[in-house]
């Protein structure tokens, strides 16, 4: 595809996440999705991204936005690896090609690297910083290890201090997988001690096989009975976890602290758009950009066959709206199977995210959401209380009403 069109001639928010580093990293977490793709980059002189990539890319990426402010999202690899001047740099340009639009910055790290002057440049430009941690100290160094097999929670918690000295603004990011699975309310009550009022948490559903180009976990649709890494959350648990943590947060954090999962349902409730592609009808909006300009379908979906382009060769608008990209997108609501279409939750979970379709429904149809049991337990204990936070919503009341009314009510039970 040759470069054509470089303005999005469509209403269409386009988002690439941009990696400086491929994939490079100072730790080994055991169920990393991501180190592996170093084997589609095999001999490849660096894995940095130049300096021209950075510019190529940031006078793009800004002119093909389409809102007023423009949002930067920064991840790895190990996204600190790729040093403070390439961030120096990156600032400099957006402020250069932004010609006084607003610019927003957001990155993800696992934290190691933090110190008083990556804290104070965040601080100073007011990056948004995603922070790596699952959970507390047992929890964490279960599998987010080093590559000589120590644990990271230590030093990811000296990154944490560091980053609150500073008041930077952080986030926590966290998987779910079969061992914290069974620590909810500590991981939870973990998160808040520690001063993170906004808490994403994802679950690992991974697959392995043996692909041609050397890759070993699989996306979906291949090899449908294969083995799952031990690290994988159970479908009920994943449920669980969830309804565990619904349970202290509705009585008493409404407000005050902010879970990912439960912002996105309570959207769906009322009828608005559910803030992550996760649990949106339709996906396609956000790709991954590899540091040497590679774009992919999602970052779930770094795989040869989900190769988009070149931002060398190509451009961001047409790679974004190219057929393929456009057919992934629509094909997380054309693909449901018939169980999704005719179940009571559909419009809060639309099906989930397509890379966890690897199940069967009960009649043997592909494509189910392998959490789907889990999700269907958590849709139905939160919805009397999502219930009373839409009507209270509708009413021009305070959604933290809910908060007596889930005290009393859980406490019958
Ligand atoms: C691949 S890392 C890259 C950025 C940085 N190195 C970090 O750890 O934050 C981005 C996020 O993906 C999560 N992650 C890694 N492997 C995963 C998997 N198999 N399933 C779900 N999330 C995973 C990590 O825990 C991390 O929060
Ligand atoms: S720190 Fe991030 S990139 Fe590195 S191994 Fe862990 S999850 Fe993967
Ligand atoms: S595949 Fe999953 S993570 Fe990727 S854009 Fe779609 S819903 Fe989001
Ligand atoms: S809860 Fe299960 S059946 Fe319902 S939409 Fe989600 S994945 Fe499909």
């Amino acid at each position: 595809m040759g470069k054509t069109i470089a303005y999005n001639p469509l209403d269409y928010p386009i988002y690439v996440m941009a990696k400086p580093v491929g994939a490079m990293c100072n730790l080994d977490c055991s169920y990393c999705y991501y180190l592996e793709k170093g084997e589609l980059y095999r001999g490849q002189r660096s894995n940095r991204m130049t300096d021209e990539m950075l510019e190529k890319f940031t006078e793009e990426y800004i002119n093909c936005q389409t809102t007023p402010e423009v949002l930067f999202t920064w991840h790895g690899g190990e996204t600190l690896l790729r040093g403070l001047d390439f961030f120096r740099k990156a600032v400099a340009l957006q402020k250069r090609y932004a010609k006084g639009r607003p610019i927003a910055n957001s990155i993800q790290t696992n934290g190691i690297l933090l110190n008083d002057e990556w804290c104070r440049f965040f601080k100073e430009n007011n990056f948004l910083v995603g922070i790596s941690i699952d959970g507390p100290e047992h929890v964490h160094d279960r599998y987010r290890k080093d590559k000589g097999g120590r644990g990271s929670f230590a030093r990811v918690m000296k990154g944490i201090e560091l980053l609150q000295k500073h008041q930077v603004e952080f986030n926590t990011l966290s998987v779910v997988n079969d061992y914290n699975a069974h620590y909810a309310l500590e991981t939870y009550r973990f998160f808040k001690e520690i001063g993170s009022c906004y808490m994403q948490f994802s679950p690992i559903v991974e697959r392995w096989g043996d692909r041609p180009d050397g890759l070993e976990l699989l996306p979906p649709g291949e090899f449908p009975d294969t083995e799952m890494p031990p690290w994988c959350v159970d479908p009920l648990d994943y449920g669980q976890f969830y309804c565990d943590i619904f349970d202290e947060w509705v009585c008493n954090d409404v407000g005050r602290y902010f879970v990912q999962m439960f912002d996105a349902t309570l959207a769906g409730v009322v009828g608005a758009a559910p803030g992550v592609c996760i649990y949106g009808k339709t996906c396609g909006h956000a790709a991954a950009m590899e540091y040497n300009g590679d774009v992919y379908a999602c970052d779930h979906f770094v795989f040869p066959e989900y190769k988009r382009g070149n931002i060398k060769t190509d451009t961001l608008v047409s790679m974004m709206l190219s057929p393929e990209q456009m057919a992934f997108g629509n094909a997380k609501r054309n693909t449901l199977p018939r169980q999704c279409r005719e179940c009571r939750f559909l419009n809060l979970c639309n099906g989930e995210c397509p890379k966890n379709r690897i199940s069967k429904t009960v009649t043997g149809e592909p494509g189910l959401n392998y959490l789907c049991a889990g999700l269907q337990k958590y849709y139905a204990h939160v919805m009397p209380y999502m219930n009373y936070m839409a009507e209270e919503l509708k009413n021009q009341r305070p959604p933290a009403n809910v908060m007596q009314y889930a005290r009393e009510h859980l406490n019958k039970k």
